[in-house]
């Protein structure tokens, strides 16, 4: 079936000369639906079935916004019924959707070719019991128990405010975590082995990745407030950047809920910076710890 010749912004072009001059129906005067119908006469003219004029011009994105239907019915005619508007989508797509499309599915080829120990039968199944050692040195229970642990030993003020932080820095990435995973709602990748130590109910989501924001928010926090020596401090880079790359190989998770569990935990550590607590600014907090 032949279609119409478009202009550049996807606008049938065999229409009456009258349309550039910019009278009522004229793309430059805006009357999208006059335009359609101006095009179904000039199908006629030409000898061409309505039925089949109608067909290419629901092909049209002028169609889309749904115009078109009031003007084509004539007294005897029902309007033909609107595209639903997922088929609109396809038929349709902005740059920014091919673009995100396209981008999903390298991210989900990639995780894919990158879940090399999702499970014991996975081709480097044999090393998936040290990533899931790995998965544990990130995971939210041991870090908030070890911090909670350190605040009750800990003796000088100092260290007290930063244990104090790293506690608040620990609860704001589980919140915001579990904010995002609700919002989201994007699921584990299929060849997931859902047998992770301790979940909460949003863990069933993977975007983001939480031992990807813990991993980036811890290693900018211990870099920031431990005096620390280079290879140590190299050693908690590698740390973080293994655990997230450990969340694809596990198949826990999409390579994109690492990517952006990285940032939002870079960001977090921004955050916690930000509002630093200190007996100056939250002396309540501090003064309940200390009668402990
Ligand atoms: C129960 C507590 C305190 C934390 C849950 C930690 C957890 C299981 C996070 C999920 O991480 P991924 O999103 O990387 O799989």
């Amino acid at each position: 079936m032949p279609s119409p010749r478009r202009s550049v912004e996807g606008r049938p072009l065999g229409v009456s000369a009258s349309s550039s001059s910019g009278s009522p129906g004229s793309p430059a005067h805006g009357g999208g639906s006059r335009f359609e119908f101006q095009s179904l006469l000039s199908s006629r003219a030409t000898g061409v079935d309505p039925a089949c004029a109608r067909l290419r011009a629901s092909e049209s994105p002028v169609h889309c916004r749904g115009s078109f239907p009031q003007a084509a019915a004539g007294p005897s005619q029902a309007p033909p019924p609107p595209l639903p508007e997922e088929d609109r989508m396809d038929l349709n797509p902005s740059f920014l959707g091919i673009a995100l499309r396209s981008l999903l599915a390298i991210d989900l080829w990639l995780s894919k070719k990158l879940g090399v120990c999702a499970g014991e039968s996975s081709s480097w199944g044999s090393v998936r019991p040290l990533m899931k050692l790995l998965e544990i040195s990130g995971h939210g229970i041991p870090w908030l128990v070890g911090t909670l642990y350190c605040l009750c030993r800990s003796d000088s003020w100092a260290g007290r405010e930063v244990l104090m932080n790293l506690l608040f820095a620990l609860l704001l990435d589980l919140l915001l975590v579990a904010l995002i995973k609700g919002l989201v709602r994007r699921r584990r990748p299929a060849h997931n082995q859902m047998d992770m130590f301790v979940t909460l109910s949003v863990d069933k989501y993977s975007f983001p990745s939480g031992h990807a924001t813990r991993a980036a928010l811890m290693s900018r926090f211990i870099l920031n407030h431990l005096v620390l020596a280079i290879p140590l401090r190299v050693l908690v880079v590698l740390w973080a950047f293994v655990l997230g790359l450990s969340r694809v190989m596990l198949g826990r998770h999409n390579v994109t809920d690492v990517a952006f569990g990285f940032f939002l935990g870079y960001m977090q550590y921004s955050i916690v910076d930000y509002c630093w607590l200190s007996p100056h600014n939250a002396p309540v907090l501090f003064l309940l710890w200390s009668q402990q």
